[in-house]
């Protein structure tokens, strides 16, 4: 407050000329003590009610002029001096009145003592006021108590936090309602000292309390206390304290976190990422990126953006600084709001992952192979084990060689070439109980001229060059055992003759010899041809034939059981791996479709000549597509009735001539080894033999 607040500027001025009746009408006229003598604003002096009691009582002049009454050396003060100043100033001058100049020192007024009172007054209730407003408007709460501990005065907030009405708290002791606040005011009043942030409960609340004694001139008058309600500030800390244990286990659960982590905003900037991340985008420490866009940290994954922010993201393939990673990425949400996004980047040793995984599907691919071989093992019994199958034909093919094995009859096996005719006939022996050799021989692929030698054997001195004291042949060998006779469609005429009288004699002779030899040898024959057309053709006989197709089995041709085709495959690429001492797993879905297409001419041999080529040129876990090479040509014999016969024809001699072709270039590729050349093709020697005659092929050796 200033002095101009309280100045009174209804004051008399008066000329220095007036007389002193005329002041002393003014006096009374105004009501007041005191008038200044002013000249031109300027201020002269003051007149003042005892100067003139005092001049009338020596001179008893009325109209004398006051310029006798004037006191000059007036205390006088400026306008906007404060009132402190202005009572400091009266109490030390001992006046009643100063006069007040503004700041060109022009006469503004009169400030009194009285003047000064009220304005201390109204301003210590103005301050009574404000202080009560700004108690009531304090979150705190206040409380104040005289030395007996009675209420005084208190806020609404005490109200409050106390749970009390005014009536309940306005002059009431507070040593029974609230003893710990009673014995720490009590506390105060004593040692006039504070007592600061003691921790108090009151009901269910928690409060801090500071404890202030009250002085009126250095007289302990009471205390207050001021209380805080840190209830809410408890929990607070207390979820605080949580979260931050919940965000160190989440830190500690990224660092250990075998994949690269980061977490983004919903503004993309990087909120949290764990040290593989860091290492990922080839950065040593986080604070550098934290809060950065993520499209500016690791670029890569801005060719995600549509997707990364609220979609979740399974195994996607992505290359991070140049190398492979799989993401991950799941939204995170808060109270159904996303929040953010984890992205999960696995590199590390993905190889391993891979290979893993491959090695996962041998297995699997292994457990089936198994679980089908044991199940066929279960079905049929051992001896046709390892004939690997699961169609329909070949299933009824093993029963049905079961039960001619337990026969005595002879028996005939049909079927193209490379079906496996010699497998069956090993399984028919095994099967037969027979106690004897399975002893086989191939009539198309030794020379007529030594075929008779070798089938009845031959005896001492039979021929120039025999061995001496003979040797047998393979009818005795095969005593009490199995005689496999294959490409019995190639057996010369005469031999046929002498073959069909031991199978009704179950005896003969030696060549050039003469003693007769009894044997109990089981015949299995097996041709690629049609024995029908043979007969037809007069270079089979029909006797013969009927002597030993008492039993007839027909291994179909490969490409009439699909269904057989992966299941060998896997068969051999195991024989393979167990020999060579790899992995390989096989051959991938998608490519065996191309063998399921196949025609296979050469069959299962066929079958197992082109994987053999493929698994030794393959370098990876599977079976390379590429090297996997089928020749196009189809089976010559593969018959095509539905086209109209000289349309037939012209193929049949297109077809001729292309295989014809394939042996030429077999023979050069195989430098002249008849044996290679046909294993190149996917053939047996005999077939192969058989088909260098037909199509009159010269002599291999021109080939090397
Ligand atoms: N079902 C099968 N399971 C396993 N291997 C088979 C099967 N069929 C054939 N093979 C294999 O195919 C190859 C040819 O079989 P096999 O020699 O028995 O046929 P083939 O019909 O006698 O042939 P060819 O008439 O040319 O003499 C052999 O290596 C044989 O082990």
């Amino acid at each position: 407050m200033k002095t101009k607040h309280l100045v009174t500027y209804n004051f008399i001025t008066i000329h220095q000329d007036a007389t002193v009746r005329e002041v002393l009408q003014s006096f009374l006229d105004y009501r007041q003590d005191i008038a200044c003598v002013v000249e031109e604003k300027k201020l002269i002096g003051i007149v003042t009610k005892y100067s003139l009691y005092r001049w009338l009582l020596d001179h008893a002049n009325l109209e004398a002029n006051i310029i006798h009454c004037i006191k000059r050396d007036v205390v006088t003060l400026l306008e906007e001096e404060s009132v402190y100043y202005a009572k400091d100033l009266l109490v030390k001058e001992n006046i009643g009145h100063a006069v007040v100049l503004n700041k060109y020192e022009d006469v503004v007024g009169i400030i009194s003592k009285s003047e000064l009172i009220k304005g201390f007054i109204s301003e210590r209730q103005n301050l009574v006021n404000r202080l009560q407003t700004l108690m009531n408007n304090l979150q705190e709460s206040v409380l104040s108590v005289d030395t007996h501990l009675h209420v005084t005065s208190y806020n609404t907030s005490a109200l409050t936090i106390l749970h009390k009405t005014k009536s309940e708290l306005t002059g009431q002791p507070i040593t029974q309602t609230f003893p710990q606040i009673a014995a720490n005011l009590r506390a105060v009043i004593r040692t006039k000292e504070i007592i600061k942030h003691k921790r108090l409960s009151i009901g269910d609340n928690t409060l801090i309390a500071s404890f202030i004694p009250l002085k009126e001139w250095d007289t302990i008058t009471g205390a207050m206390v001021v209380l805080k309600d840190i209830t809410d500030f408890e929990y607070i800390a207390d979820e605080l304290e949580t979260t931050k244990k919940l965000e160190n286990m989440l830190d500690n659960a990224l660092e250990v976190a075998y994949d690269g982590v980061v977490m983004i905003d919903n503004e993309r900037n990087i909120t949290k990422a764990n040290k593989e991340f860091l290492s990922l985008i080839g950065i040593s420490n986080s604070s550098s990126i934290l809060g950065t866009s993520i499209d500016t940290v690791a670029p890569e994954l801005t060719n995600h953006k549509h997707t990364i922010h609220s979609e979740k993201i399974v195994g996607e393939l992505i290359t991070i600084q140049g190398k492979k990673a799989i993401l991950t990425q799941t939204p995170i949400y808060q109270d159904e709001q996303q929040v953010g996004t984890i992205i999960k980047l696995i590199s590390k040793q993905l190889d391993v992952w891979k290979d893993l995984l491959s090695h996962l599907e041998k297995l699997e691919h292994e457990l089936t192979y198994y679980k089908e071989s044991f199940t066929a093992m279960g079905q049929h019994a051992g001896p046709f084990a390892h004939i690997v199958s699961k169609s329909s034909s070949m299933e009824e093919l093993k029963q049905k060689a079961l039960i001619a094995a337990r026969s005595f009859s002879n028996i005939l096996i049909t079927g193209k070439s490379g079906t496996g005719k010699e497998l069956i006939a090993d399984g028919i022996h095994s099967a037969s109980g027979r106690t004897g050799k399975f002893i086989k021989i191939n009539c198309a692929a030794i020379p007529e001229e030594l075929l008779e030698s070798e089938i009845f054997g031959y005896s001492d001195g039979a021929f120039t060059g025999a061995k001496k004291g003979g040797k047998p042949g393979k009818f005795e060998l095969a005593h009490e055992g199995t005689l496999f006779l294959d490409e019995i469609g190639d057996m010369p005429m005469t031999l046929q003759a002498k073959l069909l009288r031991i199978l009704q004699e179950k005896e003969f002779e030696r060549v050039g010899g003469t003693e007769t030899i009894k044997v109990d040898t089981r015949i299995i024959a097996a041709t690629n041809q049609d024995p029908a057309k043979l007969i037809a053709e007069g270079t089979f006989r029909e006797d013969l034939y009927y002597r030993i197709n008492v039993i007839q089995l027909h291994i179909p041709p490969l490409s009439e059981r699909q269904e057989d085709i992966q299941l060998l495959c896997d068969h051999f690429i195991k024989k393979f791996n167990t020999k060579t001492n790899r992995d390989v797993i096989g051959i991938s879905q998608e490519h065996l479709e191309k063998l399921l297409d196949y025609e296979w001419p050469g069959n299962v041999r066929q079958l197992e000549n082109v994987l053999e080529r493929a698994y030794h040129f393959s370098t990876s876990k599977w079976i390379d597509p590429e090297h996997i090479v089928l020749e196009k040509s189809r089976d010559p014999e593969a018959s095509d009735t539905h086209k109209p016969p000289n349309e037939r024809l012209d193929r049949e001699k297109k077809l001729q001539e292309t295989e014809k072709n394939m042996l030429i270039q077999a023979l050069k590729n195989a430098g002249g080894n008849r044996t290679k050349a046909a294993k190149l093709l996917g053939m047996s020697r005999s077939s192969f033999y058989n088909k260098l005659k037909k199509y009159e092929v010269k002599e291999a050796t021109q080939f090397m």
